[in-house]
Protein backbone atom coordinates (compact mmCIF):
# COMPACT_ATOMS: atom_id res chain seq x y z
CA UNK A 1 0.00 0.00 0.00
CA UNK A 2 1.78 3.55 -1.60
CA UNK A 3 1.07 6.69 -0.88
CA UNK A 4 -0.24 8.35 -3.79
CA UNK A 5 -1.75 11.37 -3.05
CA UNK A 6 -2.41 14.14 -0.58
CA UNK A 7 -5.61 15.94 -0.88
CA UNK A 8 -6.99 18.61 1.71
CA UNK A 9 -10.61 20.18 2.92
CA UNK A 10 -12.11 22.40 5.04
CA UNK A 11 -14.50 21.01 7.62
CA UNK A 12 -16.64 23.88 9.24
CA UNK A 13 -19.18 22.18 12.17
CA UNK A 14 -21.03 24.81 14.44
CA UNK A 15 -20.83 24.48 18.27
CA UNK A 16 -23.68 23.86 20.21
CA UNK A 17 -22.59 26.61 22.05
CA UNK A 18 -20.21 29.19 22.32
CA UNK A 19 -16.82 27.74 23.64
CA UNK A 20 -15.40 30.14 25.94
CA UNK A 21 -11.95 29.96 27.86
CA UNK A 22 -9.75 32.72 29.24
CA UNK A 23 -7.81 32.82 25.62
CA UNK A 24 -10.60 32.40 23.42
CA UNK A 25 -14.55 32.21 22.17
CA UNK A 26 -15.00 29.70 19.21
CA UNK A 27 -18.49 29.16 17.71
CA UNK A 28 -17.68 26.84 15.25
CA UNK A 29 -15.23 23.70 14.74
CA UNK A 30 -12.98 25.17 11.44
CA UNK A 31 -10.71 22.38 10.96
CA UNK A 32 -8.13 21.39 8.06
CA UNK A 33 -9.34 17.50 7.17
CA UNK A 34 -6.24 15.72 5.48
CA UNK A 35 -6.89 12.78 2.96
CA UNK A 36 -4.14 10.40 1.95
CA UNK A 37 -5.12 8.36 -1.22
CA UNK A 38 -3.86 5.01 -1.94
CA UNK A 39 -2.37 3.19 -4.75
CA UNK A 40 -4.68 0.50 -3.71
CA UNK A 41 -8.26 2.47 -3.12
CA UNK A 42 -7.31 3.54 0.86
CA UNK A 43 -8.20 6.88 2.24
CA UNK A 44 -6.28 7.60 5.49
CA UNK A 45 -8.11 10.50 7.18
CA UNK A 46 -6.89 13.38 9.55
CA UNK A 47 -8.07 16.59 10.91
CA UNK A 48 -5.95 19.56 12.00
CA UNK A 49 -7.45 22.69 14.12
CA UNK A 50 -6.00 25.94 14.13
CA UNK A 51 -5.49 26.93 18.17
CA UNK A 52 -3.52 30.04 17.00
CA UNK A 53 -3.52 31.03 20.88
CA UNK A 54 -1.86 27.47 22.00
CA UNK A 55 0.17 26.13 19.53
CA UNK A 56 0.79 28.89 16.98
CA UNK A 57 -0.88 27.44 14.03
CA UNK A 58 -3.36 29.36 12.02
CA UNK A 59 -5.31 27.75 8.38
CA UNK A 60 -2.67 29.17 6.35
CA UNK A 61 0.52 28.06 8.69
CA UNK A 62 -1.51 24.23 8.52
CA UNK A 63 -2.03 24.23 4.97
CA UNK A 64 1.45 25.92 3.90
CA UNK A 65 3.35 23.26 5.89
CA UNK A 66 1.74 20.23 5.22
CA UNK A 67 1.35 21.32 1.56
CA UNK A 68 5.38 22.65 1.03
CA UNK A 69 6.81 20.83 3.71
CA UNK A 70 5.05 17.46 4.65
CA UNK A 71 3.41 16.08 1.39
CA UNK A 72 6.38 16.45 -0.48
CA UNK A 73 8.22 13.41 1.26
CA UNK A 74 5.16 11.06 1.74
CA UNK A 75 3.97 10.52 -2.07
CA UNK A 76 5.53 6.97 -2.73
CA UNK A 77 6.36 6.06 1.02
CA UNK A 78 4.92 2.19 1.51
CA UNK A 79 2.67 1.83 4.66
CA UNK A 80 4.56 -0.59 5.21
CA UNK A 81 7.14 0.85 6.94
CA UNK A 82 5.45 3.20 9.73
CA UNK A 83 8.70 4.13 11.34
CA UNK A 84 10.04 5.88 8.51
CA UNK A 85 7.04 7.87 7.05
CA UNK A 86 6.90 8.71 10.80
CA UNK A 87 10.35 9.91 10.98
CA UNK A 88 9.76 11.69 7.60
CA UNK A 89 6.87 13.78 8.94
CA UNK A 90 8.38 14.73 12.42
CA UNK A 91 11.52 16.10 10.80
CA UNK A 92 10.06 17.44 7.79
CA UNK A 93 9.56 20.76 9.70
CA UNK A 94 10.32 22.67 13.15
CA UNK A 95 7.04 22.98 15.40
CA UNK A 96 3.62 23.00 13.55
CA UNK A 97 2.44 20.07 15.73
CA UNK A 98 -0.93 20.08 14.60
CA UNK A 99 -0.11 20.14 10.75
CA UNK A 100 2.35 16.88 11.30
CA UNK A 101 -0.53 15.69 13.85
CA UNK A 102 -3.39 15.32 11.54
CA UNK A 103 -1.09 13.93 8.51
CA UNK A 104 0.07 11.25 10.63
CA UNK A 105 -3.06 10.80 12.23
CA UNK A 106 -4.34 9.62 8.25
CA UNK A 107 -0.85 7.67 7.87
CA UNK A 108 -1.98 5.70 11.11
CA UNK A 109 -5.66 5.50 9.41
CA UNK A 110 -4.11 3.75 6.72
CA UNK A 111 -1.78 1.48 8.57
CA UNK A 112 -4.64 -0.21 10.43
CA UNK A 113 -6.54 -0.28 7.26
CA UNK A 114 -3.52 -2.22 6.05
CA UNK A 115 -3.49 -4.55 9.08
CA UNK A 116 -6.91 -4.83 8.75
CA UNK A 117 -6.97 -3.89 12.65
CA UNK A 118 -8.12 -1.35 14.76
CA UNK A 119 -5.38 1.10 15.39
CA UNK A 120 -5.74 0.42 19.30
CA UNK A 121 -5.13 -3.17 18.66
CA UNK A 122 -2.44 -2.37 16.49
CA UNK A 123 -0.46 -0.13 19.26
CA UNK A 124 -1.38 -2.67 22.12
CA UNK A 125 -5.04 -3.33 22.58
CA UNK A 126 -7.40 -2.83 25.62
CA UNK A 127 -10.76 -2.23 26.15
CA UNK A 128 -12.74 -0.11 23.23
CA UNK A 129 -14.42 2.03 25.42
CA UNK A 130 -13.82 5.31 27.27
CA UNK A 131 -15.69 8.35 29.67
CA UNK A 132 -15.38 11.91 28.89
CA UNK A 133 -15.86 14.90 30.80
CA UNK A 134 -17.64 17.85 29.40
CA UNK A 135 -16.08 21.33 29.37
CA UNK A 136 -18.28 24.09 30.93
CA UNK A 137 -17.23 27.22 29.44
CA UNK A 138 -15.93 30.48 31.22
CA UNK A 139 -19.94 32.20 31.75
CA UNK A 140 -21.38 34.08 34.71
CA UNK A 141 -22.30 31.94 37.82
CA UNK A 142 -25.85 31.45 36.85
CA UNK A 143 -24.79 30.58 33.30
CA UNK A 144 -22.20 28.10 34.19
CA UNK A 145 -24.16 26.39 37.20
CA UNK A 146 -27.10 25.37 34.30
CA UNK A 147 -24.64 24.53 32.46
CA UNK A 148 -23.29 21.73 34.68
CA UNK A 149 -26.65 20.74 35.84
CA UNK A 150 -27.62 20.12 32.18
CA UNK A 151 -24.19 17.97 31.85
CA UNK A 152 -25.49 16.20 34.91
CA UNK A 153 -28.53 15.10 33.17
CA UNK A 154 -26.91 13.84 30.21
CA UNK A 155 -24.97 11.24 31.84
CA UNK A 156 -21.84 13.09 32.67
CA UNK A 157 -19.59 12.37 35.56
CA UNK A 158 -16.98 14.59 35.72
CA UNK A 159 -17.32 18.59 34.24
CA UNK A 160 -13.92 20.59 33.26
CA UNK A 161 -14.57 23.82 34.54
CA UNK A 162 -12.89 26.62 32.53
CA UNK A 163 -12.20 29.63 35.14
CA UNK A 164 -8.99 31.69 35.04
CA UNK A 165 -10.40 35.02 34.44
CA UNK A 166 -11.00 37.55 37.33
CA UNK A 167 -10.20 35.63 40.69
CA UNK A 168 -13.24 36.74 43.21
CA UNK A 169 -15.64 35.60 40.17
CA UNK A 170 -13.72 32.26 39.58
CA UNK A 171 -14.19 31.20 43.51
CA UNK A 172 -17.68 32.26 43.21
CA UNK A 173 -18.00 30.42 39.57
CA UNK A 174 -16.98 27.25 41.47
CA UNK A 175 -18.25 27.20 44.59
CA UNK A 176 -21.35 27.60 43.40
CA UNK A 177 -21.08 24.85 40.83
CA UNK A 178 -19.50 22.85 43.68
CA UNK A 179 -22.97 23.20 45.54
CA UNK A 180 -25.29 22.67 42.72
CA UNK A 181 -23.48 19.82 41.85
CA UNK A 182 -22.86 18.23 45.16
CA UNK A 183 -20.68 15.75 44.59
CA UNK A 184 -22.44 14.09 41.82
CA UNK A 185 -19.79 14.58 39.53
CA UNK A 186 -16.11 15.20 39.74
CA UNK A 187 -14.60 18.90 39.33
CA UNK A 188 -11.67 19.66 37.24
CA UNK A 189 -10.65 23.72 37.09
CA UNK A 190 -8.97 24.64 33.65
CA UNK A 191 -7.55 28.30 34.29
CA UNK A 192 -6.07 28.11 30.70
CA UNK A 193 -2.94 30.20 31.95
CA UNK A 194 -5.15 32.54 33.56
CA UNK A 195 -3.96 33.13 36.93
CA UNK A 196 -0.40 33.67 38.63
CA UNK A 197 1.08 30.97 41.05
CA UNK A 198 0.09 33.36 44.12
CA UNK A 199 -3.87 33.49 42.81
CA UNK A 200 -3.61 29.98 42.21
CA UNK A 201 -2.77 28.98 45.56
CA UNK A 202 -4.70 31.82 46.88
CA UNK A 203 -8.16 30.30 45.03
CA UNK A 204 -7.19 26.63 45.82
CA UNK A 205 -6.51 27.45 49.31
CA UNK A 206 -9.86 29.04 50.01
CA UNK A 207 -11.80 26.77 48.02
CA UNK A 208 -9.82 23.91 49.71
CA UNK A 209 -10.73 25.33 53.09
CA UNK A 210 -14.31 25.36 52.47
CA UNK A 211 -14.07 21.78 52.13
CA UNK A 212 -14.36 21.83 48.13
CA UNK A 213 -12.67 18.99 46.70
CA UNK A 214 -11.00 19.37 43.17
CA UNK A 215 -9.90 16.64 40.68
CA UNK A 216 -7.35 19.29 39.68
CA UNK A 217 -6.07 22.14 38.76
CA UNK A 218 -5.06 22.08 35.27
CA UNK A 219 -2.53 24.90 33.59
CA UNK A 220 -3.26 27.46 36.61
CA UNK A 221 -0.27 29.60 34.85
CA UNK A 222 1.04 30.71 31.40
CA UNK A 223 3.23 28.20 29.78
CA UNK A 224 6.21 28.94 30.33
CA UNK A 225 6.28 29.43 34.21
CA UNK A 226 7.46 25.97 35.37
CA UNK A 227 9.27 27.52 38.52
CA UNK A 228 4.90 28.70 39.15
CA UNK A 229 3.31 25.19 38.25
CA UNK A 230 6.50 23.91 41.23
CA UNK A 231 4.90 26.29 43.57
CA UNK A 232 1.32 26.05 43.12
CA UNK A 233 2.24 22.01 42.95
CA UNK A 234 4.47 22.57 46.13
CA UNK A 235 1.44 24.65 48.15
CA UNK A 236 -2.13 22.72 47.65
CA UNK A 237 -3.51 19.39 48.32
CA UNK A 238 -5.27 19.38 44.44
CA UNK A 239 -3.46 17.57 41.69
CA UNK A 240 -1.73 19.91 39.81
CA UNK A 241 -1.97 18.93 35.82
CA UNK A 242 0.72 20.68 32.89
CA UNK A 243 -1.40 21.48 29.54
CA UNK A 244 0.22 24.11 27.82
CA UNK A 245 3.75 23.83 29.54
CA UNK A 246 3.71 20.25 27.76
CA UNK A 247 4.10 19.61 24.14
CA UNK A 248 6.87 17.12 23.25
CA UNK A 249 8.62 14.59 25.63
CA UNK A 250 11.40 16.81 26.17
CA UNK A 251 8.54 18.66 28.04
CA UNK A 252 7.39 15.77 30.02
CA UNK A 253 10.59 15.19 31.18
CA UNK A 254 11.45 19.02 32.22
CA UNK A 255 8.31 18.35 34.29
CA UNK A 256 8.66 15.53 35.89
CA UNK A 257 12.89 16.90 36.79
CA UNK A 258 11.57 19.66 38.80
CA UNK A 259 8.45 17.86 39.75
CA UNK A 260 6.75 21.20 39.00
CA UNK A 261 3.07 18.80 38.23
CA UNK A 262 1.11 16.13 38.94
CA UNK A 263 -0.29 14.95 35.91
CA UNK A 264 0.03 15.17 32.21
CA UNK A 265 -2.65 16.41 29.43
CA UNK A 266 -1.93 15.07 26.39
CA UNK A 267 -2.82 16.39 23.48
CA UNK A 268 -2.19 15.00 20.00
CA UNK A 269 -2.62 18.52 18.36
CA UNK A 270 0.55 19.40 20.73
CA UNK A 271 2.44 16.12 20.51
CA UNK A 272 2.63 16.77 16.78
CA UNK A 273 0.50 13.17 16.66
CA UNK A 274 0.36 9.55 17.53
CA UNK A 275 4.02 8.76 17.92
CA UNK A 276 5.38 11.44 19.95
CA UNK A 277 1.74 11.29 22.05
CA UNK A 278 3.05 7.71 22.78
CA UNK A 279 6.37 8.67 23.75
CA UNK A 280 4.63 10.98 26.49
CA UNK A 281 2.40 8.83 27.90
CA UNK A 282 5.44 6.32 27.87
CA UNK A 283 8.42 8.51 29.69
CA UNK A 284 5.32 9.80 32.00
CA UNK A 285 4.82 6.02 32.74
CA UNK A 286 8.14 5.45 33.30
CA UNK A 287 8.00 7.64 36.32
CA UNK A 288 4.64 7.13 37.89
CA UNK A 289 3.04 10.02 36.40
CA UNK A 290 -0.57 9.83 35.66
CA UNK A 291 -2.03 11.42 32.47
CA UNK A 292 -5.27 12.60 30.64
CA UNK A 293 -5.92 12.36 27.03
CA UNK A 294 -7.49 15.72 25.47
CA UNK A 295 -8.47 17.78 22.40
CA UNK A 296 -8.74 20.99 21.17
CA UNK A 297 -11.95 22.25 19.27
CA UNK A 298 -11.65 19.35 17.15
CA UNK A 299 -14.66 17.05 15.44
CA UNK A 300 -14.62 13.12 15.64
CA UNK A 301 -11.90 12.74 13.01
CA UNK A 302 -8.46 13.64 15.13
CA UNK A 303 -10.52 12.88 18.39
CA UNK A 304 -11.43 9.39 17.02
CA UNK A 305 -7.24 9.31 16.69
CA UNK A 306 -7.08 10.24 20.18
CA UNK A 307 -9.54 7.87 21.37
CA UNK A 308 -7.30 5.33 20.22
CA UNK A 309 -4.35 6.11 21.83
CA UNK A 310 -6.09 6.85 25.46
CA UNK A 311 -7.18 2.77 24.86
CA UNK A 312 -4.09 1.45 23.98
CA UNK A 313 -2.06 3.56 26.97
CA UNK A 314 -5.43 2.96 29.06
CA UNK A 315 -3.04 2.35 32.48
CA UNK A 316 -1.09 5.60 32.77
CA UNK A 317 -4.45 7.97 30.51
CA UNK A 318 -6.53 7.46 33.50
CA UNK A 319 -8.29 10.74 33.24
CA UNK A 320 -10.92 11.72 29.53
CA UNK A 321 -11.50 15.59 28.05
CA UNK A 322 -12.06 14.54 24.30
CA UNK A 323 -15.23 16.46 24.67
CA UNK A 324 -14.71 17.99 21.35
CA UNK A 325 -17.18 15.89 18.70
CA UNK A 326 -19.61 16.29 22.23
CA UNK A 327 -19.28 20.41 21.64
CA UNK A 328 -20.06 20.09 18.15
CA UNK A 329 -24.05 20.56 16.95
CA UNK A 330 -23.51 17.30 14.47
CA UNK A 331 -20.84 14.41 13.66
CA UNK A 332 -19.51 14.99 10.17
CA UNK A 333 -17.80 11.82 10.29
CA UNK A 334 -19.83 8.25 8.54
CA UNK A 335 -18.14 5.60 11.16
CA UNK A 336 -15.33 5.72 13.10
CA UNK A 337 -15.60 6.27 16.80
CA UNK A 338 -19.47 6.69 18.29
CA UNK A 339 -19.71 9.48 20.59
CA UNK A 340 -22.83 9.50 22.72
CA UNK A 341 -22.56 12.01 25.36
CA UNK A 342 -19.93 10.78 27.97
CA UNK A 343 -19.81 7.28 26.43
CA UNK A 344 -16.98 6.83 23.48
CA UNK A 345 -17.36 3.21 22.38
CA UNK A 346 -15.21 2.02 18.89
CA UNK A 347 -15.87 -0.68 16.88
CA UNK A 348 -13.64 -3.45 15.14
CA UNK A 349 -13.34 -1.33 12.01
CA UNK A 350 -9.73 -1.50 10.92
CA UNK A 351 -7.79 1.94 10.81
CA UNK A 352 -9.75 4.83 12.43
CA UNK A 353 -12.68 3.05 10.88
CA UNK A 354 -13.97 6.20 9.16
CA UNK A 355 -16.50 6.02 6.12
CA UNK A 356 -16.78 9.43 4.68
CA UNK A 357 -16.79 13.32 6.01
CA UNK A 358 -20.01 15.41 4.94
CA UNK A 359 -19.87 19.04 4.00
CA UNK A 360 -16.12 18.95 3.57
CA UNK A 361 -15.17 21.74 1.19
CA UNK A 362 -12.34 20.98 -0.93
CA UNK A 363 -9.00 23.36 -0.65
C1 LIG B 1 -12.09 20.91 24.24
C2 LIG B 1 -11.32 20.53 25.48
N1 LIG B 1 -12.18 20.11 26.51
C3 LIG B 1 -10.45 21.66 25.96
O1 LIG B 1 -10.82 22.36 26.86
N2 LIG B 1 -9.28 21.81 25.34
C4 LIG B 1 -8.32 22.83 25.56
C5 LIG B 1 -8.63 24.14 24.96
C6 LIG B 1 -8.85 23.95 23.49
C7 LIG B 1 -9.07 25.13 22.61
O2 LIG B 1 -8.97 26.29 22.98
O3 LIG B 1 -9.35 24.76 21.45
C8 LIG B 1 -7.73 22.86 26.93
O4 LIG B 1 -7.21 23.86 27.35
O5 LIG B 1 -7.68 21.82 27.59
MG1 LIG C 1 -6.33 22.82 29.12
Amino acid sequence: MKITDITLGMLRVPLKTPFKTALRTLEQVEDIVVMLHTDDGHVGYGEAPPTAAITGETHGSIVHAIRHHIAPRLVGEDLADLNRITDLIQSAIANNGSAKAAVEIAVYDLWGQLHRSPVYTLLGGGTPMLTTDLTISVNDVDTMVADALAALDEGYEALKIKVGKDVATDVARVRAIHDAVAGRAALRLDANQGWTAKDTVRVLTILENEGVVLDLIEQPVPAHDLAGMRYVTERVNTPVMADESVFAPADVMEIIRLRAADIINIKLMKAGGITQALRIADIAATHGIPCMMGCMLESSISVAAAVHVAIARSRTITRIDLDGPSLCSFNPVEGGVRFDGPRITVDDAPGLGIGNVRGLAPL
